[in-house]
């Protein structure tokens, strides 16, 4: 059998039992740093040419990233074109910090410094592998061997960095496969690292804990971040940095749960491309905070630009369920999910605190509009039908006839197996209910109230049927014309449920009616809008009237 789990075992294990990060919160964002135009970039089937990097790295500009990989200048000439263009062309605003990556060899990090003269704040950030895996198959080195690929890179940074006092530096290092490096000889790379950059003494400096691949949960990963946090030396002088991949899901997860263990800094991607499954995404750790009422000091309120400019420059379609950022992440189908959706968005006002059912973030909050909140198909009951007329057309319905609606409007969605969009559910509105049958439009009525009640004179029919008087007693005007009716049509017809509506002043009729009568066990429905409630009333039970005398003829033919 190929299928055989028995051929993996965990990464690493490590026993922290004195953790303290479960019981801690995010209160404020960390210094985030966009690793698109790097790691998004050599994880692309067509790497970004020196064009699209300016394009992508002005929007990471205007939305407030404050530290952005620009690239691996010794890597590829259009990298190191990309780094003397920002510089020679003035791109980079003075607040952003660009940082350049390269392997720890001397002519790759030569070049490196190279591509960033003259830069006003560059950070050159280093790596080398620290994992067994990598001492073991890749380098062929014992720790200490890898320990001193380190150091002696980070002694080439210093010292060329040295030679260019121009720059504002700061230096960055990554054991690079940290998540699957025993973490107490990771604290003994970083130590090595900055005895030699000395943050203490005013470098600043970066440790970046790469979750290379993840290889745990991200738990484990947390209790990592947090060794490194509690034993590093110089810790209260060094930014803790993490960059976290997605190989199991929880790239945003492990990075949120090393904050709590102590990181200062996040790298990431906008929408999550990079290499394998992806870096962590900056846009759903960023929006986690906002939803939490953490300032996460980046502007994703351009999120469709965000969308688009990453679409467009990776070639990567974004996920229809993309946290935050996909086509439906702000939509219901389901019925009991957009009932209660329309009860929420009903009560809440401006200026509240948002607390929506199914809607954890206002989606107008991200340049989303409502109306694409509800949207109809089979699963959808009452209220998304409800919703999108009150929405969209501004008709609100009583209850017994939403429930008679969503019925007429599922029984569509279930032929044809898709979505009824709003048109068609307004379509369905008109015709099943709103439309007055040939001959039976009221034409005026006359009403006398009497000792014995109501006496009615209705005159019914239209341009293509002559004009009918109907005369009958009641009650009131709606118990005259049934009497009227009952004995035209000798019919023994009942109203059932009667609802009538005055309509706001910016509509061409001032009132609505809905009715809901019944013959001999049948029962039809309609609703009427009229300039005043009376004629509504009349012209609703003259409409359902008129269908139950199609449906009889239609019947007896
Ligand atoms: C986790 C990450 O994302 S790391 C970033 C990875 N990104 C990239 O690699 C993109 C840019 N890279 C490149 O364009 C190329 O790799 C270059 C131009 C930089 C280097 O190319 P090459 O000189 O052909 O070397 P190559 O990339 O194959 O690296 C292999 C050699 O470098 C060594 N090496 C690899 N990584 C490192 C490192 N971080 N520090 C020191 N040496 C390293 C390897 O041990 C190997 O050495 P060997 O030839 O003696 O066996
Ligand atoms: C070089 C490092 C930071 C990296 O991209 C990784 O380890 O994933
Ligand atoms: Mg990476």
């Amino acid at each position: 059998m190929s299928f055989d789990h028995r051929k993996y075992s965990p990464f690493v294990t490590v026993d922290k039992p004195d953790r303290k990060w479960p019981s801690r919160r995010i209160e404020q964002a960390p210094l985030w740093a966009a690793v698109d135009l790097r790691d998004g970039n050599q994880a692309l089937i067509k790497p970004m040419s020196v064009a699209q990097k300016k394009r992508f790295f002005k929007l990471l500009v205007e939305v407030g990233f404050k530290e952005i990989e620009v690239g691996f200048p010794s890597g590829s000439q259009i990298d190191f074109d990309f780094c003397r263009a920002l510089i020679e062309e003035d791109l980079v605003p003075d607040d952003v910090h660009i940082q350049v990556l390269t392997q720890s060899r001397h002519e790759l990090i030569e070049r490196t410094f190279e591509a960033v003269r003259g830069a006003k704040n560059a950070i050159v950030h280093i790596y080398n592998a620290t994992s067994p895996t990598f001492r073991d198959q890749v380098f062929n080195v014992d720790k200490e061997g890898c320990k001193a690929i380190a150091v002696q890179a980070a002694t080439w940074v210093r010292d060329m960095a040295a030679r260019q006092p121009e720059t504002h530096w700061s230096f960055e290092y990554s054991p690079e496969t940290f998540s699957a490096t025993e973490t107490d000889f990771a604290v003994e790379v970083i130590d090595a690292v900055n005895e030699v950059w000395r943050p203490d003494q005013g470098q600043r400096v970066i440790i970046n804990l790469p979750a290379t691949v993840e290889v745990s949960t991200p738990n484990v990963f947390a209790d990592q971040v947090e060794i490194v946090h509690e034993n590093i030396r110089y810790r209260e002088h060094v930014l803790i940095s993490v960059h976290t991949h997605n190989d199991r899901g929880c790239g945003v997860a492990a990075a949120e749960l090393s904050m709590m263990a102590g990181a200062d800094r996040v790298e990431g991607t906008l929408l999550g491309n990079g290499e394998r499954t992806g870096n962590m995404d900056l846009v759903t750790c960023g929006m986690n905070l906002y939803t939490h009422g953490v300032d996460p000091g980046i502007d994703f309120s351009r999120m469709k630009e965000i969308v688009q400019v990453v679409e467009e420059i990776t070639d990567i379609p974004t996920h229809p369920r993309h946290p935050y950022a996909g086509d439906l992440v702000f939509t219901a189908f389901s019925g009991s999910h957009q009932d209660a959706i329309r009860k929420c968005l009903g009560l809440y006002k401006p200026g509240d605190i948002w607390r929506v059912a199914y809607l954890p973030i206002d989606p107008a909050d991200l340049g989303r509009r409502y109306e694409e909140v509800v949207r109809i198909n089979s699963q959808s009951g009452k209220g998304g039908v409800t919703h999108v007329l009150e929405r969209d057309y501004g008709i609100s319905l009583p209850r017994w006839l939403q429930q008679e609606m969503a019925k007429l409007v599922q029984s569509d969605a279930e032929e044809d197996g898709g979505e009824i969009d709003s048109r068609r559910v307004h379509q369905r509105f008109n015709s099943d209910y709103l439309e007055v049958p040939n001959g039976w439009t009221l034409r005026s009525y006359d009403l006398h109230r009497g000792e014995e009640g109501v006496q009615a004179q209705i005159s019914i029919g239209d341009e293509r049927s002559p004009v009918t008087v109907l005369s009958g007693r009641g009650e009131g005007a709606v118990g005259a014309l049934v009497e009227a009716l009952n004995r035209r049509q000798g019919w023994q017809l009942q109203v059932e449920a009667f609802d009538e509506y005055s309509l706001g002043d910016n509509t061409e009729a001032n009132a609505m009616a809905c009715v809901r009568v019944q013959v001999g066990g049948h029962t039809q429905s309609a609703v009427a809008l009229a300039a005043d409630t009376t004629a509504a009333a009349l012209q609703a039970i003259l409409s359902a009237a008129g269908r139950m005398a199609e449906a009889q003829a239609r019947k007896s033919a």
